[in-house]
């Protein structure tokens, strides 16, 4: 068949439509048929928008709108940071440049993404609750979840000589991401107060292990064993009793994890203004207020934390 068969074929779908940008193109040279290949007119006349017969591939797409109404929380965690963490030698249990850079990635996607209300890390995850009145990107589950999850990993990159100074990073780091709707005030503070227990559980067995490790010269193996089946307070008592560690003195970004909500701040910045006479001039100190993502590290356990600020799930 020659070529120029097969184009018509193709693009007409059928042996006797010629589509009518294709004749225009034939008629207007050998060079101007390219864009025609893809576009003819529809039947329904003067109406008839530009489409392919290859268009309904769209059907293909799949519906992903999250529930109207609902809190649409986005978790991102590092992608095999136990290997991520020996490659770059961080501090163990906690290495708080590792924490520090994790809250700058997070303040960046709080600021770049739209309608993130709060969000909460620990190690290498990190949550993020959308608005329940966000429509933001259509409530596209795909969209909030591929945005926090590139914005997240591009930061991670982006910022950490920041935390790392001359440290080199190895290799590209990756993250997941997962959605999850939670269509309750409750669940969400109840799904909030899950990943800060879950941080002050893995916070205390890490502490203790490490101790017994580093400090009371045990192998990992004998570490292991000796915490198998202890309670919070048998933990508390090894802490004190054998290495002096009173556990509530730890810092809290390790106890708590990090919280970030949008606060009013105070900005002040240096200004140069030209005295009356206009030709000195004066260096002033301006001050204006912005909302910006501040960071916490408190308990989100429990209904105070809520009431004292009531601001982060209000109505918008
Ligand atoms: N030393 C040290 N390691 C950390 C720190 N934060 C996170 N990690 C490491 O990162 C791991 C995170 O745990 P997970 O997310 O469950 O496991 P993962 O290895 O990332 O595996 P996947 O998430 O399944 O890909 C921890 O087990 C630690 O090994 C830190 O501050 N110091
Ligand atoms: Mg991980
Ligand atoms: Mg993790």
């Amino acid at each position: 068949m020659s070529p120029w068969k097969r184009i018509i074929e193709l693009t007409s779908g059928g042996e006797n439509g010629v589509p009518f940008p294709l004749m225009c193109s034939l008629v207007l040279g050998r060079y101007s048929w390219c864009p025609a290949l893809v576009l003819w007119r529809t039947s329904s006349g003067s109406a008839g928008m530009a489409k392919s017969k290859f268009e309904y591939v769209k059907e293909f797409e799949v519906q992903d709108t999250c529930l109207r109404n609902c809190w649409v929380v986005v978790r991102v965690d590092g992608k095999n940071f136990h290997r991520f963490s020996e490659q770059h030698n961080f501090t163990k249990p906690n290495d708080i440049r590792a924490l520090q850079l994790m809250n700058r990635c997070a303040k960046n996607v709080m600021k770049e993404l739209d309608n993130i209300c709060i969000a909460y890390g620990s190690s290498d995850e990190y949550s993020f609750v959308f608005h329940k009145n966000s429509n933001w990107h259509k409530r596209r589950a795909s969209k909030f979840m591929t945005h926090v999850v590139s914005q997240f990993a591009s930061s991670y990159v982006f910022y950490w000589k920041e935390f790392f100074s001359s440290q080199p990073i190895l290799y590209p780091p990756g993250f997941d991401g997962r959605v999850v709707i939670y269509p309750s005030e409750e669940n969400l503070k109840d799904y909030l107060s899950w990943r800060q227990a879950d941080c002050h559980i893995n916070n205390m067995y890490n502490t203790v292990f490490w101790a017994l490790v580093q400090k009371g010269g045990l192998t990992p193996a004998k570490a292991q064993e000796r915490l198998r089946g202890t309670l919070s307070a048998d933990k508390n008592e090894i802490l004190f009793s054998e290495f002096g560690i009173n556990y509530n003195n730890e810092p809290l970004i390790y106890r708590k994890g990090s919280v970030l909500i949008w606060q009013k701040v105070n900005e002040v910045s240096k200004k140069t203004v030209k005295l009356s006479n206009e030709t000195e001039e004066q260096e002033v100190e301006v001050s204006r207020w912005r909302t910006e993502p501040v960071l916490l590290h408190t308990d989100l356990i429990g209904e105070q934390f809520w009431e004292e600020h009531t601001a982060i799930l209000s109505y918008r």
